[in-house]
């Protein structure tokens, strides 16, 4: 057994036990998909035990699938707590444990099965958020991934030495998780600890000269250093590039609309208005607020249109202005009311509520498009601190859908009030958002997905008549 570890050799006999059912599908899939440029890809994590690897997988998802790529998550620990009801202690990982040896085995057989499975009915990426720390354990992974189901293969590895950050990881997600439900902080972090020494005994980092042939990303302390070998295609591009972008500094993220707008107002779309005679009230409140909290380093970004530029006249703080945060173009239908559209544009009007993501404008943009328009924002915003942004309505739902992790259904409809500031703050595996709400009246804005074609049409349509009849 020389080199190789007790579990990988299990690993590989059940394998081998259950090499049917992975050959099966591969017979079907391999020569249906060698001329596919994109293929499926399965994203192997490595590292040892809190190194941020499920917080990597889960970002990472939440991106791929917000970019449009269909995403998922298979976490090597929940397939183990569902197999072993009751975990003690860091024993369990012991290498001389040779029954927890065959149940980890077991577990890393079925989850790459789900893997597989997944990804030959429509998944396009699969997260493997596992340690995967061994050379043999890999070469495994290799072997199903790529020579029997013909999917693209990319390790990811998260390498850190700082034991300031890795308490600071136990400590946040570690010692909450299910496995240490009737113990103590204090104890949970020891054992931790110790589950740790486990894997320390038999991790093997990835090396380019050991493992020459396979594609991998090392990320060391959380982003000081990147090394990337032998990456393939569009999709590993962008993944190194996002990975490359994330940071963990604790910081702040203010999203709002513009103040009201004289458009707004009139219930029109689009175009390019001064502020209402509240919109310029909200944004005395919105200085009056920031200049309260006393933000360290903050950077305002807004669109190029005058309504967000004069929202932050008086905000005292480094300004810039993003093309790409311009509201949606509304093509054909730029500064018509909803009604007007309506009227004018029946079927368009229809199409929109029957899949409000897709559709495009004519001659203007659909939500899709936006999302696309919005990477680099969002690309720009992961790399910075503090921020204030500064856009629309439809603009704003697309941020916001990528940081509450939304799905496209979801997503042209989510709430942006006027007048209210959204204030993200990055935890654990998400976000916390907080919707602070200045006290300056404002019109509603907001449609929402007609449950009966028509009904609720109507009773918005008397909304924006009844907003209509406030104008100030
Ligand atoms: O996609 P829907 O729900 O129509 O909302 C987007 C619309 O919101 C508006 C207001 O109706 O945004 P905003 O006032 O933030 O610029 C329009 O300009 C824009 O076309």
């Amino acid at each position: 057994m020389s080199g190789q570890c007790e579990e990988d050799n299990i690993l590989e006999k059940l394998l081998q036990k259950r090499k049917t059912q992975f050959q099966r599908t591969t017979s079907i899939r391999i020569g249906e998909r060698a001329n596919y440029v994109n293929s499926p890809h399965v994203i192997a994590m490595v590292g040892l035990p809190a190194r941020g690897k499920t917080y990597i997988s889960k970002k990472l998802s939440r991106y791929l699938n917000w970019i449009g790529i269909n995403t998922r998550v298979f976490n090597l620990g929940e397939y183990r707590r569902h197999a072993t009801t009751a975990y003690k202690s860091h024993e369990f990982f012991r290498q001389d444990n040779t029954e927890a040896m065959a149940i980890r085995a077991q577990c890393a057989v079925e989850a790459l099965q789900d893997v597989c499975l997944w990804l030959e009915n429509g998944g396009e990426v699969a997260v493997f958020d596992a340690t995967n720390s061994t050379v043999d354990r890999r070469k495994v992974i290799h072997d199903i991934v790529v020579q029997k189901m013909g999917f693209k293969l990319f390790f990811v590895e998260s390498v850190c030495d700082d034991p300031l950050i890795i308490e600071q990881n136990i400590m946040e997600v570690k010692v909450s998780s299910p496995d240490y439900t009737n113990m103590n902080k204090d104890a949970a972090l020891m054992d931790f600890l110790k589950r740790i020494e486990h894997y320390q005994e038999r991790y093997q980092p990835l090396d380019e000269h050991k493992e020459r042939d396979i594609s991998f990303m090392k990320i060391y302390n959380t982003g000081e250093k990147c090394v990337v070998h032998k990456h393939e295609g569009h999709v590993q591009a962008r993944i190194v590039y996002y990975l490359m972008n994330i940071h963990i500094t604790p910081r702040t993220i203010y999203l709002t609309r513009h103040g009201e707008s004289e458009q707004n107002l009139d219930g029109r779309i689009g175009g390019d208005s001064n502020l209402s005679e509240r919109g310029k009230l909200y944004a005395s409140a919105l200085s009056k607020y920031i200049k309260e909290q006393n933000i360290e380093g903050l950077r305002v970004w807004t669109s190029w249109l005058k309504r967000t530029i004069q929202t932050v006249s008086g905000v005292t703080a480094p300004q810039e202005r993003w093309k790409a945060l311009n509201e949606i173009d509304a093509g054909i239908c730029e500064e018509m009311t909803y009604e007007e559209i309506k009227e004018k544009y029946p079927e368009d009007f229809c199409a929109r509520d029957q899949n409000k993501f897709a559709y495009r404008y004519p001659r203007g943009e659909s939500y899709e498009d936006l999302v696309a328009r919005l990477e680099p924002v969002i690309m720009e915003l992961e790399r910075q601190g503090n921020v204030l942004v500064v856009s629309h309505q439809a603009v704003l739902r697309c941020l916001l859908a990528y940081f509450l992790d939304k799905s496209a259904e979801e997503l042209p409809y989510l709430r942006v009030p006027l007048h209210t500031i959204i204030k993200l703050t990055p935890v654990a595996y998400g976000c916390r958002v907080e919707h602070i709400q200045l006290p300056i009246e404002a019109v509603d804005t907001h449609r929402s997905k007609p449950k009966i074609p028509g009904e609720l049409e109507e009773k918005f349509l008397h909304r924006q008549k009844t907003n209509l009849g406030r104008k100030s």
